[in-house]
């Protein structure tokens, strides 16, 4: 027998400071509290956090303020939600693609309700595959090139309905135009006068009230946004039901949405055509039409570049007799100028600066924790702003396309699995206005203002007042 410290004792007493090391290091592992440490920022005043400081100044600011502050991972409190921004394209990467399945959409139960909640960007999944398959393929440049006539008359008459009209608010009629736009690729040319007009007018409703406080009380602007919101499912039926009677289902989004089946051969109900129908109107109008004024804007700022885009569309023109031949489908992927101008307006104005999702479960990123049910938001404006990737990132320079953006450095249709499908569409629209309007049309912008106003997505000030003439 030896004494207290014996070398037993000391052999079986390392090994117990072994086992509680390991055990220790274990349950440190395992523990995702212990794990990592929650990224640096500021959570604000209990219960409204940052959301003052966000909302009282250009959120840009607030989110490069607290970039050159913190880096490129931060954590913030805002609208009743703690959140972590990410500022970088590997961020971005990490949560729209490669681990996009830890993070779902998230947005206000009443705004999803308002638009429809079976629309396709409230999903994950399955039934979120189905319907992007359908859409993404309704939206597809195949399909799409089927509609170049009718954009390009719906287009005409828009820009017709400018002139001679005094000053018109620019982004007021970009949503119009859009709109219109939005219907050719739902429902083909098979939409009556009547259904078009209905639409139109239920849907404005639903606009006005989306934005506002969410209440029962008859008469405030929620609560008839609700009753149009259900006068457009009426509508919608009444067109599906037509289409049944007829048997006329189209190759239009509408018609694919009818004929779709899941893997137990079960249709879409009249509701969740319906939802997607306004979710896709929804995605597609004040987006379009605000990247549609800056680029209004933009080109009238700089002379030397609007005379080199009208240059571009003027030999196209005179190629179709001076505008008596319609323009074609591979006439608008030659436009390879015009198509530069509408990137570098896509960058400058990054119209969607971030987006939304929620953890569904502990995240561990570059050492930081994001916790199950914090809200994420990759921030597109940063990154597309960024002097990294691109140089002197405040200059409208469309030459800056001449060579590909460094990977996942430019989004402004998102990227991953609920990246955009309209963005061809988009595109495709905005080529075909810029053609009519630089070739047969002049515009001068109203006022000096320079500001921009957020509604909700940035547009020059005032939804840039402008006067059209024909040339
Ligand atoms: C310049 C115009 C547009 C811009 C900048 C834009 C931008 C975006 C972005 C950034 C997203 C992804 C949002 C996210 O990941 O959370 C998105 C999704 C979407 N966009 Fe667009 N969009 C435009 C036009 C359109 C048009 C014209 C349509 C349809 C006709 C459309 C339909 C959609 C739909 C349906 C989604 C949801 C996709 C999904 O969740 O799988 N967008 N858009």
């Amino acid at each position: 027998m030896g004494g207290i410290f014996s070398f037993d004792y000391i052999v079986v007493m390392t090994l117990l400071s072994c086992m509680l090391v390991f055990f220790l290091r274990k349950k440190r592992i395992r523990n995702p509290e212990q794990r990592a440490k929650l990224p640096p920022g500021s959570m604000g005043w209990p219960y409204i956090g940052e959301t003052l400081q966000l909302y009282s100044q250009n959120p840009n600011e607030f989110f490069s303020s607290k970039q050159k502050r913190y880096g490129e991972i931060f954590k913030t409190h805002i609208l009743g939600c703690p959140c972590v921004m990410l500022a970088s394209p590997e961020a971005a990467r990490f949560v729209l693609v490669t681990q996009a399945h830890l993070f779902k959409p998230t947005y206000p139960k009443s705004k999803e309700l308002m638009i429809g909640p079976s629309a396709l960007f409230f999903h994950q999944g399955d039934y979120h595959s189905q319907l992007r398959k359908l859409v993404k393929s309704s939206l597809s440049p195949d399909s799409i090139r089927n509609h170049v006539s009718h954009i390009e008359s719906v287009a005409i008459s828009a820009l017709d309905s400018w002139v001679g009209c005094g000053v018109i608010n620019t982004f007021h009629e970009m949503k119009k135009f859009s709109f219109d736009i939005g219907i050719v690729s739902i429902f083909g040319d098979q939409l009556n006068e009547y259904y078009k007009k209905e639409l139109k007018k239920n849907y404005g409703i639903v606009e006005k009230g989306y934005n506002s406080f969410p209440t029962k009380i008859p008469g405030t602007s929620y609560h008839k946004a609700v009753m149009a919101r259900k006068r457009l499912n009426e509508i919608l039926s009444e067109i599906i039901t037509a289409r049944k009677e007829k048997k006329l289902m189209g190759k239009d989004l509408l018609g694919s949405l009818m004929n779709s089946r899941d893997e137990n051969g079960q249709a879409l109900t009249d509701n969740q055509i319906a939802d997607n129908i306004i979710g896709v109107l929804f995605a597609a109008q004040d987006t379009t039409a605000s990247i549609l004024t800056w680029i209004l804007k933009f080109l009238h700022d700089d002379a030397k570049l609007l005379e080199a885009v009208k240059a571009e569309q003027k030999a196209i023109y005179e190629s179709n007799d001076n505008g008596t031949r319609p323009l074609t489908w591979t006439q608008t992927r030659n436009m390879v100028l015009t198509y530069k101008v509408i990137l570098e307006s896509l960058r400058m104005a990054s119209i969607i600066s971030f987006t939304f999702r929620e953890a569904v479960t502990d995240v561990e990123y570059k050492g930081f924790r994001i916790p199950k049910g914090w809200k994420v938001m990759p921030l597109f404006r940063n990154i597309q702003h960024n002097p990294d990737f691109f140089s002197d990132p405040q200059k409208f320079d469309p030459s800056r396309f001449e060579v590909a953006p460094k990977p996942n450095t430019f989004m402004p249709f998102g990227t991953g699995v609920h990246a955009c499908p309209g963005n061809e569409l988009a595109k495709l629209e905005i080529l075909i206005l810029i053609y009519h309007l630089v070739n047969k049309f002049r515009w001068e912008v109203v006022g000096s203002d320079t500001g921009i106003q957020y509604a909700p997505f940035p547009v020059p000030q005032h939804g840039l007042p402008a006067k059209f003439w024909k040339e």
